[in-house]
């Protein structure tokens, strides 16, 4: 079992950053809805080179960077990282694993002795090997519980759907994980 945070670390005490990748936003409302109960710094994951807007040409890209461990350049800068005790981790499943930019993103910092706290959305196939990688990646954190949802299926055109009645169904999903992992 992975460990809550420590309850005698007051929740006023630990500076959080909620760090998201999103390219149809469905992963974006699942990052703001855990920005407004618990506060922090709130920042999209970006490249230097934007991936293509074509489903088929990001799809073939991506296996491509995943083939050959390319990690693509940010744009996004954290400002001071060391700064920061909790890291929210946003990301869509894509090809069944972390995607490029999240790999770039844990590969550039040092996460040793911080909480990392995933979060997915993905087209009804589950995390893959995403929580694998980031222990692989953040091998010093403290990763705890992962919150995940069924987001878009692009593939099949269907790209937003983080309203009506699957919003109200994550926002109550959103608060109790986040109630049970210690917040
Ligand atoms: C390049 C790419 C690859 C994807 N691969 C998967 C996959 O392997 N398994 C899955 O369940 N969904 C996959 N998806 C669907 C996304 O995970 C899903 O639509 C997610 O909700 C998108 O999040 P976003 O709206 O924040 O970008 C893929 C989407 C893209 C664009």
């Amino acid at each position: 079992e992975q460990p809550n945070l420590n309850k005698n670390d007051s929740l006023h005490n630990r500076k959080i950053l909620i760090v998201y990748l999103s390219r149809t936003n469905n992963t974006k409302v699942v990052a703001e809805l855990i920005h407004k109960n618990v506060g922090g710094d709130l920042v999209a994951l970006e490249l230097q080179n934007p991936y293509p807007e074509n489903y088929q040409k990001i799809v073939a890209q991506v296996q491509q960077e995943n083939e050959n461990n390319t990690l693509p350049t940010l744009k996004t800068e954290i400002d001071s990282i060391e700064k920061y005790d909790v890291i929210f981790l946003g990301f869509p499943t894509w090809g069944m694993q972390l995607p490029p930019p999240m790999k770039s993103f844990l590969s550039q910092y040092d996460f040793g002795g911080k909480t990392i706290v995933p979060f997915n959305t993905n087209a009804g196939y589950g995390l893959g090997s995403t929580i694998q990688t980031i222990k692989t990646l953040a091998p010093k954190s403290n990763i705890l519980k992962e919150y995940s949802t069924k987001g878009g299926i692009e593939r099949d055109g269907i790209l937003f759907v983080m309203k009506g009645d699957k919003v109200i169904e994550v926002k109550s999903e959103v608060n109790k994980w986040l109630k049970s992992i210690g917040f």
